[in-house]
């Protein structure tokens, strides 16, 4: 899994680094880096690096000392770099001078248009970790000269490096180069971000336990449950969908089949369209009941089961089994409206909650707001459960405050009977014994695998998405993914 830290905890563990390298070296060691990358954008874009032109944006802090002694590095392979400074009388000094010293050349801000418009790549050294509030209206101004391909120095400017959120004009990377950890921004907004590399700085000892994970395609598949010799259709655990109605089948057969297609495990379902899963799943065991479903290791229920008594008294019994539960769609809003049907759940009962922002709000009083990480954090010490706030980027948080951000794919799973996959996907890794955190992830994690898989750059639909579950589980083995 891969580690990401807030800006305070880079901060501190900065400042921990700092106290021991020569001054200004943990600088030039984030800027050769740096400018490793600029050089290959440029060989990338225009098939040479020797004579073509950077142009510099450079904010008030060390970012922009980033950027200078890049710019500074850049020179060496006879590169044109032009700075333009935002605040002259603050910008970094010693790479300022690195910069001078190497013939670079500081342009005035009143010519910067110009100098943006003919840049070969634009190198955003405008702001990082120390980013405030929307982009600055003198930085953001820049911005809309910009035409060539952009460098983002630790991160882009303009978005929020801890929740990612954009609130105005931000630059938008076609690669950012960020220094000795990821930062939540980078999993949080991919969009900004464009290609993220990271360059070692030798911050790792000192950051401790990170404070986000993401989960990368080894760990997906390294958990995800295959069939050995040993395992029967019990064995890799049964789980039960109690879900759909007679009007609205549709979700119980997406749910349902997104259980089957997630391993080998058996598959119960329960409820009105019996018949109508049948048909389109002959291997699913379907009964008209909860009651007479006979045993499963997990249950996910709620999608398209109203929100009436009746699905209240289907999620209350589904709850009182004592094996794990996914809870989803019309569940959640009963858990909303009626707190106590919890009461019906075993406290040592793992139970997943899948909201998306307006469930969310249902189930908290309020948005998820900028912080999502922070809101589902909430929501699970609140409902003693793992909460997967869907999103563009799902973020999934457990009880005991471990968090992870699932980077996506696109938007292509923003489609009705989406989230009935996932609850499928879910249901079937909490079966199978996964812990339910994980379960969570590494569902969600093939389901974003699943819609880009489907949607091919067109948009898909839940079937569509079901049905690339197989492939997508493919490609978690295979290297290119
Ligand atoms: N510590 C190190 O040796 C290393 C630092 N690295 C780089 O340093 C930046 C963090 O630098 P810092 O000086 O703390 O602040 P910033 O450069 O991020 O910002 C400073 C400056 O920006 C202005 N500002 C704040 N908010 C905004 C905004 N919304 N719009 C425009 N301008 C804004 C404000 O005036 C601040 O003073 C880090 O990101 C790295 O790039 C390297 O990691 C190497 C080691
Ligand atoms: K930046």
């Amino acid at each position: 899994m891969q580690g990401i830290w807030t800006t305070e905890r880079i901060r501190a563990a900065e400042d921990r680094l700092l106290a021991v390298t020569p001054d200004g070296e943990l600088m030039r060691r984030a800027a050769f880096g740096l400018s490793v990358h600029a050089a290959e954008m440029l060989a990338e874009h225009t098939g040479s690096v020797s004579g073509r032109r950077v142009t510099l944006l450079i904010g008030s802090g060390n970012n922009g000392g980033d950027a200078l002694w890049a710019g500074a590095f850049l020179r060496r392979r006879n590169v044109a770099v032009s700075a333009i400074l935002l605040k002259p009388e603050r910008a970094h000094g010693p790479g300022l001078a690195a910069l001078k010293r190497s013939g670079g050349k500081v342009v005035s801000i009143k010519d910067s248009p110009q100098w943006i418009r003919r840049a070969d790549l634009v190198v955003d050294g405008i702001v990082g970790i120390s980013a405030r509030g929307p982009l600055r209206p003198d930085a953001a101004a820049l911005l809309e000269y910009v035409s060539s391909p952009v460098l983002a120095v630790d991160l882009p400017s303009g978005v929020d490096p801890d929740t990612g959120a954009v609130e105005g004009p931000a630059v938008a990377a076609d690669r950012t180069v960020t220094f000795g950890a990821l930062k939540p921004v980078h999993a949080l907004a991919p969009a900004s971000c464009g290609e993220i590399a990271l360059v070692d700085i030798g911050l790792r000892p000192e950051l401790g336990e990170p404070d986000l994970r993401r989960l990368d395609t080894a760990d997906v598949a390294a958990a995800w449950p295959t069939p050995g010799p040993d395992d029967d259709k019990y064995s890799q655990g049964v789980v039960g969908v109690a879900a759909g109605s007679a009007t609205y089948p549709g979700a119980a057969v997406l749910a349902a089949g997104a259980a089957v297609r997630a391993t080998s495990g058996l598959v119960r379902y329960a409820g009105h369209a019996a018949d109508v899963v049948r048909g389109h799943w002959p291997e699913v065991i379907a009964t008209g009941s909860v009651t007479d479903a006979g045993r499963v290791q997990a249950w996910v229920v709620g999608p398209g089961i109203g929100t009436g008594n009746e699905g209240r008294d289907v999620l209350r019994f589904v709850l009182g089994r004592g094996v794990p539960v996914c809870a989803d769609a019309d569940a959640t809003t009963i858990i909303a409206r009626s707190p106590d049907v919890l009461d019906a759940r075993d406290p040592d009962t793992p139970l997943v909650l899948t909201p998306h922002a307006g469930e969310f709000e249902r189930l908290m009083g309020s948005p998820p707001g900028a912080d999502r990480v922070a809101a589902a954090r909430s929501a699970a010490r609140k409902y003693d459960a793992v909460v997967l706030l869907k999103g563009h980027c799902t973020v999934v948080a457990a009880p005991d405050g471990r968090a992870l951000v699932n980077t996506p794919r696109g938007s292509w799973l923003a489609t009705a009977g989406s989230g009935d996959v996932l609850s499928g996907l879910v249901g079937a890794l909490l079966a199978a014994g996964l812990d339910p955190w994980l379960a969570a992830g590494a569902a969600a994690h093939v389901h974003s695998l699943a819609g880009a898989l489907a949607a091919g750059g067109v948009p898909t639909s839940a079937s569509g998405i079901l049905g690339a579950v197989p492939d997508a589980l493919r490609s978690l083995r295979s290297p290119a993914s």
